[in-house]
């Protein structure tokens, strides 16, 4: 191959197509589909990854310019993953080096220098040494080389090198800034035990302690740290020195994985008897692995019901099959407890890929996936990027999460992602929830959904283990509260349930459902809000720095102490924080003890851990918190969930808020009861009828979604339609408006031309709407308003297409307006 062919790394429209570059002959069996190159861009030198190779390029030869370097000996991606770049930047509309980027371990995006050490343990024969023709000798020394000069200096050794490294005897690693390159370890290396046995008559009878090292080496023969060494035999490194003076040893540098979880201990756990319910669950997902049919599940299995332990009994079937899984959680749900389920049945088999590691720990667990020597990822959205060769399985825990949906460019949903890559590597999918989201509901059970997800197969399971119940759900009219004349916090059944359980020492969740629920400051005079005088949203107040803060633009002011419009002293912050609910759980219950998790709480490295080991050890009578404290937890002691503010995240303007509402109170209320006490949930609402909180009284998610997919039917939403929001933002309105409305008619037009609009259906709704442009949900952000328009369509019309070509006629007045667009294919948030 002598031309490759490179997408560089400059997100624009014009730079989205390969450029052909040469392979310079040093370079020639190096250059893959999937590595990581340096090239000359005009006067630039831009980083590019390699999209394809080819003999002959399009371009005259006299043209193109060489690569000018290879960033990573190994290819960072796999040929595999540049395919699944491809399709994601068609499917969501976003410049191929933006997919590609996104599945790059954020470590190997900066620019960084390789270099290249022998691996711990890694042995060469004398022959090798001598074809290597001084290289071994080189890296030997123990000092790390880059890898740019060991290619320039030792050309005829590059096959060589790239085996070596293939086998995992060498190893590249990359310094990384902030992490001060690799961490090693001073390692004695013992010759064979009969050449040690041999030098110990060479060792005067005085050097006592060198020849008890020798013993003790020549019996344990095996590479030792240094360190280590001189623990045991209770001797100086010196003594060791001298044995490698001698040339018994050999003593390098070793370099050690940052394990993030190195410190703790995972009991072993050996897989559970099934239940007979779980075991017919398993059956069809094994019989799918057995005969590599490439299938997805949904499993739909209620809170407690032991989805985790399917999920890992398939994992181990796959294993078995020598092929790999990944394992998709919420980030949230990344707790000890849960990476503990994996890391106690796979062992060191296991790696964990999430935000909170370092990313030097991150790299590490990515390599450990790439050298073959994990074969479970266990991680949050980006882990489906997990550059695995021969993946069998591919499981999503709690998969109606919003979060599996990248709210930035890329703006893929991992869902999606998965079934696509499952179909390259012939793997099974399987998506578990208790709540699963409509969309995929309604693929498994009915197949008439317009979405990606079509011909799944649904299995359930509908109870709990050991025959528990499901928790009691108690609904509480808050506005009967009121009307009895408490105003406190908490309804009187909410109290009593709260004392009852102090007494009997048992535990608490409380969750405080803060979506949309402001804790703005407001004047009670003249009804003042403070808003961000950039973003057109109110602000948030926060009493431990006692200033008012832009959640957005991160703006912020001093809490006023009167009001800045009417000069009235009563202004006071609405709403309610978690730190009020704290303040007023010590006053109304003297003595309690409460763990707060909510954003302020967690953001220190390792704190959200910290807060659960406290909580689970009782250490605490009440957890309390948003979202946080709703997912994947398994605490044998809480009894009682409460829910205060039911309602608040109802009235968003989102055709999902009430299924998002339902699924997380759902979730919450599963904390309850879970093991040998039974459990009780407290729902405090203002709306006691709505359907997404008397759904959870009955357990009732099959009523819920029925009632919900006919109303989405008559509107058209996904799963019966599909969505694309465009968003334009800009400082000035009338340069908005007129790009909004351009896109606008240029999609009615080119859809007409296409005779797409005049295709109605029964039902009265067309296969293609143009809905807006209207403002936004929030108008203003950081000094730029916006506006939006909503592509709604349905059956066989390629939308994305259509967008993408009225986006690229209009290229040039975009440029010319600075008007951005932002692009989002089946968004899931519609603010
Ligand atoms: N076959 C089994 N025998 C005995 N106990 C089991 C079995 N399967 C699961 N369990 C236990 O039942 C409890 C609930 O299981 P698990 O956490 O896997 O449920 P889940 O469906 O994943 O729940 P959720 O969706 O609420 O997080 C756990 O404590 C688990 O150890
Ligand atoms: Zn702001
Ligand atoms: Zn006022």
């Amino acid at each position: 191959m002598t031309v490759a062919r490179v997408i560089v790394d400059v997100p624009s429209r014009d730079t989205d197509r390969t450029f052909d570059y040469l392979i310079p002959d040093r370079l020639k069996g190096w250059v893959e589909v999937g590595s990581r190159v340096a090239v000359p861009f005009g006067p630039r030198k831009l980083q590019g990854i390699v999209t394809g190779l080819a003999e002959d390029a399009e371009v005259e030869y006299s043209k193109m310019k060489p690569i000018e370097d290879l960033l990573d000996a190994i290819p960072p991606l796999s040929a595999e993953l540049v395919e699944l770049g491809e399709w994601i930047s068609k499917r969501w509309l976003c410049p191929l080096t933006v997919a590609l980027q996104a599945m790059l371990p954020a470590a190997l995006k900066g620019r960084s220098e390789k270099y290249v050490f022998p691996a711990a343990g890694a042995d060469w024969s004398e022959e090798e040494t001598a074809q290597s023709g001084g290289l071994l000798l080189a890296l030997k020394k123990g000092k790390p080389l880059k890898l740019t000069g060991l290619l320039q200096q030792y050309p005829e050794q590059g096959p060589l090198l790239k085996r070596w490294l293939r086998q995992g005897r060498l190893e590249e690693r990359q310094r990384i800034e902030d992490q001060l390159s690799v961490k090693t370890v001073q390692t004695v290396f013992p010759e064979e035990p009969a050449a040690l046995l041999e030098g110990l008559e060479g060792i005067p009878a005085r050097a006592n302690k060198q020849r008890e090292a020798l013993r003790y080496l020549a019996e344990n023969n095996e590479p030792i740290a240094v360190l280590k060494l001189t623990e045991v035999l209770s001797t100086t490194s010196s003594t060791i020195r001298s044995l490698a003076d001698r040339g018994l040893i050999e003593i390098r540098a070793v370099t050690e994985d940052r394990d993030p979880y190195a410190n703790r201990e995972f009991p072993a756990s050996l897989p559970m008897v099934l239940t007979p319910k779980q075991t017919i669950a398993l059956a069809p997902i094994q019989s799918a692995l057995d005969a590599g049919r490439c299938e997805t599940f949904l499993l739909h299995g209620v809170t407690g019901s032991g989805k985790t332990e399917v999920y890992l009994q398939a994992i181990q079937r796959c294993l078995e099959f020598g092929r790999e899984a990944i394992v998709l959680v919420p980030e949230i749900a990344l707790t000890p407890q849960m990476v503990e389920r994996f890391k106690s049945r796979f062992g060191a088999r296991v790696a964990v890929l999430h935000s909170r590691l370092s990313q030097g720990e991150r790299y590490d667990e990515w390599r450990k996936i790439r050298e073959g020597r994990a074969q479970v990822a266990v991680g949050a959205r980006s882990a489906i990027f997990a550059p695995f060769s021969s993946i069998g399985l591919i499981v999503i825990d709690e998969e109606h999460e919003t979060s599996y949906k990248q709210e930035e460019s890329p703006k893929y949903h991992a869902r999606d992602v998965a079934v696509e890559r499952a179909r390259l590597h012939g793997a099974v999918v399987v998506l578990g929830s208790a709540t699963p989201a409509l969309e995929t509901y309604e693929a498994a059970k009915y197949d008439g959904s317009e979405t990606a997800l079509a011909g799944m197969k649904y299995i359930a399971l509908p109870e709990r283990v050991a025959n528990r119940p499901l928790p009691g759900v108690e609904i509480v009219d808050m506005r009967e509260e009121l009307k009895l004349g408490n105003r406190a916090m908490f309804s009187r059944p909410l109290a009593d349930a709260i004392r009852d359980r102090l007494a009997k020492k048992e535990q608490i969740v409380l969750l405080l459902n803060r979506r949309g629920y402001a804790t703005f400051v407001m004047c009670r005079s003249c009804g003042y809000t403070a808003a961000c005088p950039h973003c057109e949203i109110s602000l948030t107040y926060h009493r431990g720095s006692q200033n008012l803060r832009c959640h957005y633009c991160g703006y912020s002011e001093i809490e006023p102490k009167t009001c800045p419009s009417c000069e009235s002293p009563h202004i006071r912050f609405f709403g309610t924080g978690t730190q009020k609910v704290e303040e007023s759980l010590a006053e109304t219950f003297p003595g309690i003890r409460v763990i707060r998790m909510d954003v302020d709480t967690t953001t220190e490295k390792g704190s959200h851990e910290k807060w659960l080991t406290e909580f689970r050890e009782r250490r605490a009578d009440v957890l309390l918190g948003t979202q946080m404290v709703a997912k994947g937890l398994d605490f044998p002691y809480v009894t009682l969930v409460g829910v205060l503010a039911a309602d608040a995240a109802l009235r968003l303007p989102d055709f999902r808020a009430s299924e998002r509402t339902f699924q997380l109170l759902t979730q919450v209320a599963g904390r309850a009861g879970r093991h040998e006490l039974p459990g009780e949930v407290i729902i405090q609402t203002y709306d006691p009828e709505h359907e997404s909180i008397t759904s959870v009284q009955g357990h009732d998610y099959n009523g819920f979604v029925e009632r919900a997919l006919i109303l989405r039917k008559q509107l058209g939403y996904p799963p019966y339609g599909r969505l694309i929001s465009v968003t334009f933002s800009h400082e000035s309105v009338p340069m908005l408006l007129s790009i909004g409305e351009r896109f606008a008619i240029g999609m009615r037009e080119l859809a007409a031309s296409l005779g797409i609009r005049k295709d109605f259906d029964a039902g009265g709704l067309a296969a293609l709407e143009i809905l807006g442009p209207v403002s936004s949900p929030i108008a203003r952000l950081k000094d730029r308003y916006r506006f939006q328009c909503m592509v709604k369509y349905r059956g066989e019309v390629d939308a994305s297409s259509l967008t993408s070509k009225v986006l690229e006629e209009m290229g040039d007045a975009v440029k010319r307006s600075g008007v951005q667009i932002s692009v989002d294919v089946d968004p899931q948030m519609m603010l």
